[in-house]
């Protein structure tokens, strides 16, 4: 490659880093300009470009415009700029990329877009997609029905498979090039997108049902067949769909969906970090889960399975601690049309049967909960009344709102610890400042899968797994929980963002290991700490 479509290929070019005798192998004199600049002074002239946009969004748009042009680049600026660049390229701004697609559209990101329409193409558009095939471990995928807690973006979604991915590099230090985000385009309910003249996707409703299932179950098929060691990541199904697309096939492939168990061990790990403080042991916590969609089973789902592993508890035992609220207040065993994984953790009716249970107040009166998470989407649901309610019956009440983005959060972080006089330990799914509060600086934690899937896909990605299992999982939560520091007054409850790759890398290692114990690898790994080094990809100009 060489000349103009060298300048083209963002994972080969290098812009003014090219050096002179580069420029003379490769046809590039006259197609750049004069200077020839370090990677680190690219770096400096980009992030100094970035500081002059006037919002989050142009932001957004121009870094992914270096994604699209220099992706070396791309992941060396994000490298030296992890805390201030996440929010940008992920959660809370890709909430706007996603809602924003059609009108800012470009490029199509190097993903690959499988329309329900033309199902025929799957096997070649698959094909087309990457040069070697053999090199794609991990496989991120969306139908964009629930993208964070903003809903049914159609192919919009791609932007979250785009984005997922990008934060997978930037933590674990997998290839970029080893990645593939496809969205799945099958319509959408969304009635503003197909009314809008440049909506880019298949201009109808969400095809559903069996038409739907074949045409994931095709999915499923053609990408064991192009890519049959790769990882498949589910992202932001909706509802209905998710789970039970997981069930379906969690036991026939190597696949996880990272809304259920990726947010279900962040959880585990953070709920850990609060015990720490909290003292109230895990058999004793009242868990009050506000939303039972996606993420609110897989969290209960999870912290179920941390309780059975560490205590005396049956899964039937640990289910009663859990108070899981939707729509229609406390879940019940008498309500109609629950899905699978609230008809598990519904409340009895009897026992519920004379309280108003629909309030969120009134639920926390009653139920007098010791840990409160938020996985609704619906914004200030944990009101200063609801706040102090539970703070007068826990002494450092656990509450984790963590819906995305930002502004569907169920509460700030500032005011839980206002609302609690500093006695709330406090995650958020999007990224808070310290809060300052009676001489006090609270670190407020990430509570976003960002912490925990980049590290489980890339060790599955190295032990070459062949599924991922319940130990895997496990194994995940408690590297991250093992080292949050909760000693200092304001100490967060899970590690900082400034420590992603620090954190990535305990997660690889633990899942590596836990796969080599089970035998559920498919090559063999004498030095984990080894292995994962060698499969670290840095961002820096080869020549
Ligand atoms: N921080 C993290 O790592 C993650 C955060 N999330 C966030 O969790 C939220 C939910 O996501 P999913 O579970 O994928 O969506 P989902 O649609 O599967 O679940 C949302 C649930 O909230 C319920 N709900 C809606 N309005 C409610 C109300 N007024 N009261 C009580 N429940 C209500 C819905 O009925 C549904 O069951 C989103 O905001 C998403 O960004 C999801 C995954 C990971
Ligand atoms: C973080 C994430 O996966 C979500 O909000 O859907
Ligand atoms: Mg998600």
């Amino acid at each position: 490659m060489e000349g103009k479509y060298l300048l083209s290929d963002p994972l080969y070019n290098k812009g003014t880093g090219f050096t002179r005798e580069e420029r003379v192998k490769y046809k590039l004199q006259g197609l750049l300009p004069p200077v020839i600049q370090t990677i680190e002074e690219q770096a400096e002239q980009i992030y100094h470009q970035i500081q002059q946009k006037a919002d989050n969004m142009e932001k957004h748009l121009f870094l992914m415009q270096l994604y699209d042009t220099n992706r070396t680049l791309f992941y060396y600026v994000m490298s030296k700029h992890i805390s201030d660049l996440l929010p940008i390229i992920y959660t809370p701004t890709i909430g706007d990329a996603v809602m924003q697609y059609h009108e800012t559209y470009t490029t199509p990101k190097d993903a690959v877009f499988l329309s329900i329409n033309q199902s025929s193409d799957m096997h070649q558009a698959l094909l087309n997609a990457v040069s070697e095939p053999n090199n794609i471990d991990i496989i991120i995928v969306t139908d964009g029905e629930g993208v964070l807690g903003i809903g049914d973006w159609g192919v919009n979604g791609v932007n979250i498979s785009v984005g997922k991915l990008a934060v997978y590099t930037a933590a674990s230090g997998i290839d970029p090039s080893h990645i593939l985000p496809v969205v799945l385009d099958v319509g959408t309910n969304n009635d503003a997108l197909l009314k809008d003249p440049y909506y880019l996707g298949n201009r109808h409703k969400r095809i559903e049902g069996e038409p739907y299932d074949a045409f994931i179950d095709q999915f499923v098929h053609e990408i064991q067949e192009v890519f049959p060691k790769a990882l498949l990541h589910w992202e932001d199904f909706g509802r209905s769909n998710a789970a039970r697309i997981l069930e379906k096939y969690n036991d026939r492939i190597c696949t996880f969906n990272d809304d259920i168990q990726g947010t279900g061990i962040m959880m585990v790990a953070a709920a850990l970090a609060t015990i720490k403080v909290s003292h109230i042991p895990l058999q004793d916590q009242r868990i009050l889960i506000f939303g039972a969609g996606t993420a609110g089973i897989g969290i209960a789902e999870q912290l179920v399975e941390e309780i059975v592993r560490s205590t005396d508890l049956s899964e039937a035992e640990a289910i009663k601690q859990f108070y899981l609220v939707d729509r229609h207040g406390v879940v019940l065993d008498n309500m109609k049309g629950l899905t699978a994984g609230q008809i598990k953790f519904a409340q009895s009716y009897v026992n519920f049967e004379r309280k108003n249970v629909r309030d969120l107040y009134r639920i926390v009166k009653e139920v007098k909960p010791t840990m409160l998470i938020g996985a609704s989407g619906v914004s200030g649901a944990f009101t200063e009344e609801v706040v102090k309610e539970m703070a007068k019956h826990t002494e450092r009440p656990a509450i984790f709102p963590i819906s995305n983005p930002t502004r569907l959060a169920e509460a700030k972080a500032n005011d839980l610890i206002k609302w609690t006089n500093g006695k709330a330990l406090v995650v958020t799914g999007s990224p808070s400042a310290p809060v300052e509060y009676n001489g006090v600086s609270y670190k407020i934690g990430q509570a976003n899968n960002a912490l925990l899937y980049p590290g489980l896909g890339f060790g599955i990605a190295i032990a070459k797994a062949t599924r991922v299992t319940a130990n895997m999982l496990s194994a995940a939560a408690h590297a991250v929980a093992d080292v949050i520091d909760v000693s200092n007054p304001g100490a967060p409850m899970l590690p900082s963002v400034a420590r992603l790759n620090e954190t990535s890398k305990l997660v690889a290692k633990a899942v590596v290991k836990e796969c080599l114990r089970e035998g559920n690898h498919q090559v063999e790994i004498d030095d984990i700490d080894l292995a994962i080094n060698q499969a670290i990809w840095t961002p820096e100009y080869t020549s």
